[in-house]
């Protein structure tokens, strides 16, 4: 029984990066990074990536976090809105407490690679 399993599997991850990724087009405070984004492409790397990190099949395709990231002048605030809005779609999932600390905690050292800007 892995983090992948709790989260809904196959199924439960696509729509958890679903939800995410609407609610990052959506928030005033991230939604400007994506809006030349293909993001039918985004999804499915970020879903193999969510997988991936939460001990499922996955293998990732895509590239570093900081390879990506770098040179989209990502601020800190828009960072910690974005895991809000996650903390809130694994809510709406009813994901266990537990098992969103664990995802959580899997991402936040990742700020360091993506975070280019105090705000
Ligand atoms: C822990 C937090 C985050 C994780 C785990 C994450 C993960 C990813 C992944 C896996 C990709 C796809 C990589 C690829 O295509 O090779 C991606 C792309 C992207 N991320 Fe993040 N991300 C995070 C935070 C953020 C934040 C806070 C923003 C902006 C507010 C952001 C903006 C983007 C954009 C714009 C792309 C698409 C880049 C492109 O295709 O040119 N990400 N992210």
């Amino acid at each position: 029984d892995s983090l992948y399993q709790r989260l809904g599997g196959d199924a439960g991850v696509a729509a958890i990066t679903a939800d995410l990724l609407a609610a990052s087009t959506r928030d005033p405070a991230t939604r400007g990074s994506f809006v030349k984004v293909d993001l039918r492409r985004l999804q499915r790397m970020l879903a193999e990536h969510l997988c991936h990190l939460s001990g499922g099949p996955c293998q990732y395709t895509g590239d570093t976090m900081k390879q990506v990231h770098g040179g989209l002048g990502i601020s800190e605030a828009a960072f910690y809105a974005m895991v809000e809005n996650l903390r809130n779609v694994l809510d709406a999932h009813q994901v266990a407490q537990a098992d969103k600390n664990a995802l959580l905690a899997i991402l936040a050292p990742m700020k360091r690679d993506i975070v280019e800007y105090k705000r």
